[in-house]
């Protein structure tokens, strides 16, 4: 038994808690499936047998992380207590044993504070190793006597050295990130938050949190996580699921439009070209183009009588039709039908006998079909593009007035392709495709999008971002400074407005007149994360010295770990870099918890002979291995223990935005920053 009592019932609680888990699951596996046909007893059987598994017990990842005892307005007597964990278990009356983080109840644990208690009079944090139970810390909120203490096991969370994907935050959720955690699901936030500000974990949590307060309306539309690269994604995938979210779709922006092979790259200003918003209307332009002003009559025989449309009345049909704002298939799709009804009005003035079934055998005759065909031809949204940027009489007059000579010359294709299958497809160029496609016709959106990195996308790349989440909510998370591409977005509300994009009033055609929107999207609030909780203060400060270079008017984070962290420059002894990246990282190693080596892409061979000749064993980004050699490129949101920075001016060099991703890099640390050099440092580190 435990000397102290608290403890001692605490861990009492723990175990009747893991007990009536374990309770609630063996419940769960004894249900039979018994749905009214085999599909729906098949479909029972999965969902029980998931919500079995998402009952099982974690041994190593404690079930409750804290609690709070609250004291109802009027009197101080009536004590509640909650005790707050991943998930919900109820003992075998239904009463709560711990309460999900999400729950409302939850709230006041993260937010209570001294000044504004929200009724808490206890909180307690408890200290696990392993899942054992082996501390706990309280705050009395209504104490005045009791002063304000950072909390150890805060700290302690933070300080932990990395090793291994990204964890979850549910412990330590703070105040100021709890706001975005929390914000409910028709609210769109944009968070601007310096290096380690916790922007990432604060997405998943919030998509998380939405996923557990809106279960059956997400269940229905879904959440989607938009990420950097396959390297970022590997590095979160484990968070959703060990907040028991198993079905969120986590992608990257190439996967989002993947439709078209990927064989070609773009130099910098023909990618930034092609991610210009306006493409946009170029494409549209591009697709309105091929409806046509009717010249001829349309004739439709019906057994021994000819029918007919008048060239002013098919050209009215068509007018309306463009002026609703549909997109161009949609709208074509209603052409046959509009035609056919015009047909129907005449031959009920001839006193035929007519019905539905009647207007739609017209629609579909032979001749309708025609007419449509060659007034309103079907596209496709990839031979459109491909087309667009194959022929030059195609690009100039949709382009005109738009875009310059040489900005159409650099659109085009060297050579015309000759199919889809077989054209040089860039990814900028799949992100055109992915406009026409919703030109053509709206593409089905989420529930809720999560976009991390945000400030590294093209305007048509936040606008195919912002189309899935056209009938939903966004979080988008990210930071000026870090931008990183030539594209890379200027502000917030900048991003914003190609985000919040409306495909159904796109801005062609010109001079029609256009409906007000249907729909009022909620306008996105800028949420700011200033608390830094990975990148120690002696980092801070010298990787902030690039700030006002690169960034005039964004903060440094302000560094929460007390610890200062270790900086070392060091100037390789006799100019051989080689030799002394292999002693940095050996060095470092011998140091507990993770360490990355971050180098300009194209010196990625070099340090890695060097380390293979002299430095201690190491893996690539997809190994999981302690001690990680990692491109610069690649670096963007991960972090490590120790992070060797090997060549600063030829990361700079290496790019434009050189010296943002200088800034990238050297934030990657939580413990110590090593910085190899032979090269000057760049001025403004100097
Ligand atoms: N409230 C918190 N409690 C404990 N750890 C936290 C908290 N908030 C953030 N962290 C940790 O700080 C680190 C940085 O968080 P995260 O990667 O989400 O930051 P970021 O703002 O996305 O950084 P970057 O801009 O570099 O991508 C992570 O290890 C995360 O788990």
């Amino acid at each position: 038994m435990s000397a102290d009592p608290v403890l001692h019932a605490e861990r009492e609680h723990l175990r009747r808690s893991r007990a009536d888990l374990e309770a609630m699951r063996e419940h769960t596996l004894s249900l039979t499936a018994q749905g009214s046909d085999h599909v729906s007893t098949e479909y029972l059987k999965a969902a029980l047998y998931r919500r079995a598994k998402a009952l099982a017990d974690d041994p190593n990842l404690p079930l409750f992380f804290g609690r709070i005892d609250r004291t109802d307005d009027e009197s101080d007597e009536t004590y509640e207590t909650f005790h707050i964990g991943r998930r919900h278990v109820m003992d075998g009356n239904g009463d709560p044993m711990v309460v999900d983080w999400r729950a409302d109840v939850s709230r006041a644990f993260y937010r209570a504070t001294r000044a504004d208690p929200h009724g808490v009079t206890l909180r307690r944090r408890y200290g696990f190793a392993g899942g054992e139970l082996t501390s706990y810390e309280d705050e009395h909120l209504l104490d005045p006597g009791e002063a304000d203490i950072t909390s150890r096991i805060l700290t302690e969370e933070i300080e932990r050295p990395r090793v291994g994907p990204m964890r979850d935050i549910v412990a330590t959720i703070q105040p100021e990130q709890d706001e975005v955690v929390r914000a409910s699901l028709d609210r769109t936030v944009c968070v601007q938050g310096a290096p380690g500000t916790g922007k990432t974990a604060v997405g998943l949590h919030r998509a998380a949190f939405l996923l557990h307060t809106y279960r059956e309306r997400l269940a229905r539309t879904g959440v989607l996580v938009i990420g950097p690269n396959q390297a970022f994604l590997h590095y979160i995938a484990q968070v959703l699921p060990t907040l028991g979210e198993v079905d969120v779709r986590q992608v990257t922006v190439a996967e989002l439009v993947e439709s078209v092979p990927i064989r070609g790259t773009d130099n910098p200003e023909t990618a930034a070209l092609k991610g210009d918003e306006r493409l946009a209307t170029v494409i549209r332009n591009a697709i309105w183009s091929h409806v046509q002003e009717p010249a001829e009559t349309l004739y439709v025989t019906r057994g021994t009588r000819r029918w007919r449309v008048p060239v002013h009345e098919a050209a009215d049909a068509i007018r309306t039709l463009r002026e609703r704002g549909d997109g161009y298939t949609t709208a074509r799709s209603l052409l046959g039908q509009r035609l056919a009804h015009r047909i129907l009005l005449r031959m009920e003035a001839a006193g035929e006998i007519t019905d539905d079934r009647v207007q739609n055998a017209v629609a579909r005759s032979r001749p309708v079909k025609d007419y449509v065909d060659q007034l309103w031809p079907a596209l496709d949204p990839v031979k459109l593009v491909m087309r667009l940027l194959s022929e030059p009489e195609l690009l100039a007059t949709a382009a005109d007035g738009i875009l310059g000579d040489d900005e159409r010359q650099r659109l085009l294709w060297r050579k015309p392709a000759r199919g889809p299958k077989t054209a040089p497809w860039s990814h900028a160029d799949a992100v055109l495709v992915d406009e026409a496609a919703a030109a053509l016709e709206r593409v089905p959106g989420v529930g809720h999008v999560v976009l991390d990195e945000a400030q590294d996308l093209s305007p048509m790349e936040l606008r195919a971002v912002g189309r899935r989440a056209a009938t939903g909510s966004l979080t988008i998370l990210g930071d000026i400074a870090q931008g990183t591409t030539p594209w890379a977005t200027p502000s917030w509300p900048e991003a914003l407005r190609h985000l919040a994009h409306d495909d159904a009033h796109p801005p062609f055609p010109p001079g029609t007149h256009r409906r007000p929107g249907p729909r009022g999207r909620p306008p996105a609030t800028l949420e700011v994360l200033r608390k830094g909780y990975r990148v120690p203060a002696a980092v801070v400060e010298f990787a902030g010295r690039l700030l006002p270079v690169i960034a005039p008017g964004i903060a440094p984070p302000e560094p929460v770990r007390s610890n200062p962290g270790r900086l070392d420059v060091t100037r390789a002894p006799g100019g051989d870099l080689r030799a002394a990246v292999a002693d940095a990282v050996r060095e470092v190693a011998a140091r507990e918890g993770s360490v990355g080596v971050i180098v300009a892409d194209d010196a990625a061979p070099e340090v890695a002979a060097a380390l293979d000749d002299a430095g201690p064993p190491y893996g690539q980004l997809a190994d999981d291995a302690r001690i990680t050699l990692l491109p610069a490129t690649l670096a963007k949101g991960l972090e490590y223990d120790h992070v060797v920075v090997v060549e600063p001016a030829a990361i700079v060099a290496a790019e434009p935005a050189g010296l943002r991703r200088l800034y990238v890099v050297l934030t990657r640390a939580v413990s110590s920053l090593t910085v190899v050099h032979c090269h000057p440092l760049p001025d403004a580190l100097a």
